[in-house]
């Protein structure tokens, strides 16, 4: 199983509209059979559904995957509020930590199946708890990523900050989205060129403004991004 960490500039600017689009291409690439799951092990913001906490994005990873497992398996670490992770988990009496990500991980591991599609929480420096971070679980598990970058005023100093501590850290960013968010942003082309001249790392994609979000994976390059997993 080879598996992608989807990360962003910032919460709310695209991860799981991006990697929706990167399971869905995965799935429909022409005379390819692969099978294609999500993750999202940590999740704020959900609702109570018969009975379970549930959340909007994982029950999108789960919509476009062609492989059905558990909610639980897909979020393991449901929390109610929609606020940061590890406030939410200190104020509903829960536990987040690496070594339970890594049990969790350790179990997609025994599936069958040939991509995981990770979607990570709010940006790159996410809590966990009072001590460790949600970009230490995935430098630790070495997992490739693919940085979402949601275009607005201000995302290159994001961009740029994200991919240096990334690189800082020992991650491993093999390319970077382009996703408009704003359909208003001045110099949207002008961004994304001031964007790619400096992050030095393949763009695997410019995704439009769109006002449905079903076609997203045709502007991403799937090939592209097949080629650059290990
Ligand atoms: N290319 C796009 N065109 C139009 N709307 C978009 C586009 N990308 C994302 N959006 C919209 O922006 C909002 C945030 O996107 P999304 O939920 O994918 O972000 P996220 O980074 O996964 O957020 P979170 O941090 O909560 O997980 C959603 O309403 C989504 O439909
Ligand atoms: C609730 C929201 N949609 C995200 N899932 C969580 C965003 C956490 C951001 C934490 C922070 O960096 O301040
Ligand atoms: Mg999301």
């Amino acid at each position: 199983m080879k598996s992608i960490f989807i990360t962003a500039t910032d919460t709310e600017v695209g991860k799981t509209t991006i990697a929706s689009g990167i399971i869905s291409g995965l799935i429909n690439q022409a005379s390819t059979n692969l099978t294609v799951a999500g993750f999202k092990p940590i999740a704020a913001g959900c609702d109570l559904i018969d009975g379970q906490l549930k959340n909007e994005d994982a029950l999108s990873l789960m919509q476009v995957s062609n492989a059905q497992f558990s909610y639980q398996k897909v979020n393991p670490f449901a929390l109610k509020s929609a606020i940061a992770p590890h406030i939410a988990a200190q104020q509903e009496g829960a536990n987040i930590n690496i070594e339970q990500l890594d049990w969790h991980y350790h179990q997609w591991q025994q599936t069958a199946l040939d991509y995981l599609i990770v979607e990570g929480a709010g940006g790159w420096q996410l809590p966990l708890n009072e001590s460790e971070y949600l970009s230490e679980w995935v430098v630790k598990q070495n997992m490739p990523i693919v940085l979402v970058v949601g275009l607005k005023l201000g995302c290159i100093n994001h961009a740029l900050l994200t991919a240096m501590v990334v690189a800082k850290m020992g991650g491993n960013i093999i390319g970077w989205i382009a996703n408009h968010v704003d359909p208003n942003m001045q110099c949207q082309t002008e961004n994304v060129k001031a964007l790619a001249h400096r992050l030095n790392m393949p763009c695997l994609g410019t995704v439009p403004y769109l006002a449905n979000s079903q076609n997203v994976e045709e502007f991403i390059d799937i090939q592209l991004l097949k080629s650059l997993i290990a």
